[in-house]
């Protein structure tokens, strides 16, 4: 396993002039020996392409990757001691479905009884262990990603196991199951695992720390928490939640804040001039009028949707959602009502990154 240290930089045209001329913008970041890692983002941020970095199959434009300090830049993903899982299954069908799994164990010439143990315990964790003796021909598509994952995970001496959106073809319900199955996975044998993927659930659940991405940058790493209680950037408050955080612009002056013309104390230190305030509709609560953080706002939809109810209003030019419990009294559409904006759990934004 390895501590996974990258300072780069990559364009896939040459003499890079301006921003929107990199696939990843010069970036300085480290995985943890051992962690569990998701690489988000939507489709063209740059995912792929750190990922392909870091296994080897593609050499930065600029800057090195290093594993436990050494330099691996020109390394080839077998010089890497690479394991890679990919989006579609890659397996041998002729063989069986323990020959797949024993594959890379009898390549790195393992004695047999250990790889017949190993098969063994990589089968039990992927729920395999019924179809050891099948040909992987017969097997549905599922079937055959999990194996692909086995193959992925059956070396304990791999410096990191990298997943590019591993689960595209399972069906939803095995998803779930899967995902929880890589965590435990991960607690068990302790690899550093790097995944990709476009889904927050799913990097959510999977991972101890994750990356988001957008245009060629990571504007936050961090845990499921961080990245829903303080957002360090106005794209990871868009991209992650469901939906996603409020923005309203406001302006600072003298402790003051102008929300669309209604003034409040700002009730902490912030920069003078216009940021915007992002509240997360979990955290947006309706309060009696002239109540402290709060401003007034026009009811423009209201929807229970059993689980909970949200409501949408309008203040000034923004929009509003506010996630409120199943049972609290729904307010009519066109009424007014007192949202509280400001309070521990907003956030403040200058240049779209957080600055309290
Ligand atoms: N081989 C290539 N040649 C030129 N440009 C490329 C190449 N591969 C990717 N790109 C560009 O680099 C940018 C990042 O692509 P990348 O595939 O890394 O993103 P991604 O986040 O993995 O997206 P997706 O989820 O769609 O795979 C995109 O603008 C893409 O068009």
């Amino acid at each position: 396993m390895a501590r996974i240290d990258l300072d780069l930089a990559h364009a896939y045209r040459p003499n890079p002039t301006q921003d929107s001329d990199y696939a990843l913008l010069p970036l300085k970041m480290s995985f943890r020996d051992g962690g569990a890692y998701a690489l988000l983002g939507p489709s063209g941020c740059g995912k792929t392409t750190m990922l392909n970095i870091i296994s080897g199959l593609l050499v930065p434009s600029k800057g090195t990757v290093k594993f436990n300090g050494r330099d691996v830049t020109l390394e080839t993903p077998q010089q890497r001691n690479i394991a890679q899982v990919f989006q579609f299954p890659v397996i041998y069908d002729t063989m069986t479905v323990a020959q797949n799994l024993a594959f890379p164990l009898r390549n790195r010439n393992m004695p047999a009884e250990q790889i017949r143990k190993r098969v063994g315990e990589i089968a039990e964790m992927l729920d395999l262990s019924g179809q050891l003796n099948q040909r992987a021909a017969g097997l549905a598509a599922d079937a055959k990603q999990k194996i692909s994952l086995g193959r992925g995970l059956v070396r304990s001496d791999v410096s990191a196991v990298l997943f590019d959106e591993p689960l595209t073809v399972i069906d939803p319900h095995l998803k779930w199951q899967l995902r929880r199955k890589l965590k435990q996975i991960h607690r068990e044998l302790k690899l550093t695992l790097i995944y990709v993927t476009h889904d927050q659930v799913e990097a959510l659940t999977f991972a101890e720390e994750v990356v988001v991405m957008t245009r060629g940058k990571a504007v936050q790493i961090g845990t499921a928490e961080a990245l829903f209680e303080r957002p360090a950037h106005t794209f990871v408050g868009h991209f992650i939640g469901s939906p996603g955080m409020n923005f309203l612009p406001v302006t600072c002056r003298g402790g003051m804040l102008d929300i669309a013309g209604e003034h409040l104390p700002a009730a902490r230190e912030l920069p003078e001039g216009p940021l915007k305030l992002g509240i997360r509709p979990e955290y947006l609560s309706l309060v009696g009028a002239g109540m402290p953080g709060a401003v007034p706002a026009v009811i423009t939809q209201s929807q229970d949707v059993g689980t909970h109810a949200m409501l949408t209003a309008r203040l000034g030019e923004s929009t509003l959602k506010a996630r409120l419990a199943p049972d609290a009294p729904l307010p009519d559409v066109g009424s007014t009502v007192w949202l509280r904006v400001v309070g521990n759990k907003s956030c403040f934004y200058r240049d779209e990154e957080l600055v309290a």
